[in-house]
C-alpha cells in the first residue's frame, strides 16, 4: 500500500496584512495612494502615517498671511507643516522641531519631495523645551503650533515600545538616542515610586496593585519587553470579577504606557519650559495653538495661558477648550482625546 506522507499546511495569512512588516504598501504612502485611501476611508491610520487633527480649527485662528514667520514646534508626519506652508504662499518662513531622528529625516525627505525647500522651511532636531535658542536666527513668531504627544508612525513602529498592542521593547523614548529606556527606568524605581509616577502621569486606580505586581516580576525576571509589562498587568488585576479584566487590563495598559512615556521623555517638565517660554519667543499679536491629548497636559496649558493673561501677557485666551467635531471623530479615532486650546500675544 502506497504510503501517504502528510505535508503540513501553509498557514493562510489573510488578504489583509498583520504585521508591522508586512504592511509595505501602508509604510509607502507616497507609492500606494490606494490603498491609503482604503485604510482611511475604514476610519484607520495606515501605518507610517500620520493623520492631522483640528486642521481647519487651527488655520482658522493662526491666520496665517505670507510673509509671516511661524513655528511648527511638533514636526511629526509634517501635515500641519504642509497646510501652514501653503498658507505662506511661498513667502515668509516656517521652523519645524522635533526630538526623533527617526521620523525627522523621513519627513525632511516628505517636504523637500511636496517642494518646500531651505528657503521657507527650516527643520531642526530639538527639543521645543529649549525652543529660545532658536530666536537669534529666527527672530520672533507670528505663530506657533505644538501638536502634542507621540505620532501614530511611532505607536505603529514596534521597535519604538510604545504600544501595550505589538510586542517589542519596552523603550518607548521619542529620542532613543538619549535617557534610558522605560524597561530601565522601570528597574530603577522603587514599587512606591512606580506607583506614585501611575498616579501622577494617568491617574491609575491600580496603581498600588501594578506597582506591586511590577516589583514582585522584577525579582524573578526583569520586565524587557511591552510583552512582558502587559502580562504583569493582567496578572495584577486577576483579583477583579472575571467579566472585567479584559476590559480593565486594556484601559490600565494604555495608561500605564502613557504614564511611563511621560516620565522617560520628562514630558511635562519639558512642556512647562516651553509654556515659560512662549511670551518671549511670540511677536506683538502673534498666535499660539496647542493640542493636548490627556488631562494632565491640558490643566499645564490651561494653567500658563491664564496666568499670562491675568499678568497682560496674553491678549485673549481661549475661554473653553475646542474639541474635533464628531465627524472628524469618526473619520479618525485617534481624534477623541483632543483638546486645543490658544493664546493671542499683546
Ligand atoms: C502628534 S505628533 C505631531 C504630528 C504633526 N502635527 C503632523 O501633522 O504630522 C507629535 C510629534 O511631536 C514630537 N515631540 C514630542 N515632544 C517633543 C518635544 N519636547 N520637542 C520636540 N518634538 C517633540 C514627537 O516626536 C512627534 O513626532
Amino acid at each position: 500500500m502506497e504510503q501517504q506522507t502528510h505535508k503540513r499546511r501553509v498557514r493562510y495569512k489573510g488578504t489583509h496584512p498583520r504585521t508591522y512588516q508586512e504592511k509595505y504598501k501602508e509604510l509607502n504612502p507616497e507609492k500606494y495612494k490606494d490603498t491609503i485611501e482604503h485604510v482611511i476611508q475604514k476610519g484607520n491610520t495606515p501605518a507610517g502615517m500620520h493623520i492631522s487633527i483640528c486642521v481647519k480649527e487651527i488655520l482658522d485662528f493662526l491666520q496665517i498671511r505670507p510673509g509671516q514667520t511661524g513655528l511648527d514646534a511638533t514636526l511629526g508626519y509634517g501635515g500641519h507643516s504642509t497646510e501652514m506652508l501653503k498658507c505662506l504662499e511661498g513667502r515668509g518662513h516656517l521652523y519645524a522641531l522635533d526630538v526623533d531622528p527617526i521620523e525627522i529625516e523621513k519627513t525632511k525627505r516628505r517636504l523637500a519631495e511636496r517642494g518646500f525647500a531651505e528657503d521657507i522651511l527650516s527643520i531642526k532636531q530639538m527639543n521645543f523645551a529649549n525652543v529660545k535658542e532658536l530666536l537669534p536666527e529666527s527672530g520672533k513668531f507670528d505663530f506657533v503650533l505644538a501638536d502634542l504627544g507621540v505620532s501614530s508612525m511611532q505607536i505603529d513602529n514596534p521597535e519604538r515600545g510604545f504600544s501595550y498592542k505589538f510586542d517589542g521593547p519596552l523603550d518607548l523614548r521619542l529620542d532613543p538616542q538619549k535617557g534610558v529606556p522605560a524597561s530601565e527606568r522601570l528597574r530603577e524605581m522603587s514599587r512606591d515610586e512606580i506607583a506614585g509616577m501611575l498616579i501622577e502621569n494617568a491617574d491609575e486606580p491600580y496603581a498600588e496593585e501594578i506597582a506591586k505586581a511590577i516589583s514582585i516580576q522584577q525579582k524573578k525576571k526583569p520586565i524587557r519587553t511591552t510583552t512582558d509589562l502587559r502580562e504583569v498587568i493582567e496578572k495584577a488585576l486577576t483579583f477583579l470579577p472575571k467579566a472585567e479584566q479584559k476590559e480593565a487590563v486594556k484601559k490600565s495598559s494604555q495608561r500605564s504606557f502613557q504614564a511611563l512615556r511621560i516620565d522617560v521623555n520628562s514630558e511635562y517638565e519639558v512642556l512647562e519650559s516651553f509654556l515659560e517660554s512662549l511670551p518671549d519667543i511670540l511677536a506683538p499679536g502673534g498666535r499660539v495653538a496647542i493640542l493636548t491629548f490627556h488631562s494632565g497636559e491640558d490643566r499645564l496649558v490651561k494653567k500658563s495661558f491664564q496666568r499670562f493673561y491675568k499678568e497682560g501677557i496674553y491678549e485673549d485666551i481661549a475661554k473653553n477648550v475646542i474639541r474635533p467635531s464628531a465627524e472628524e471623530c469618526n473619520r479618525n479615532s485617534r481624534a477623541h482625546s483632543t483638546k486645543m486650546r490658544w493664546a493671542i500675544r499683546k
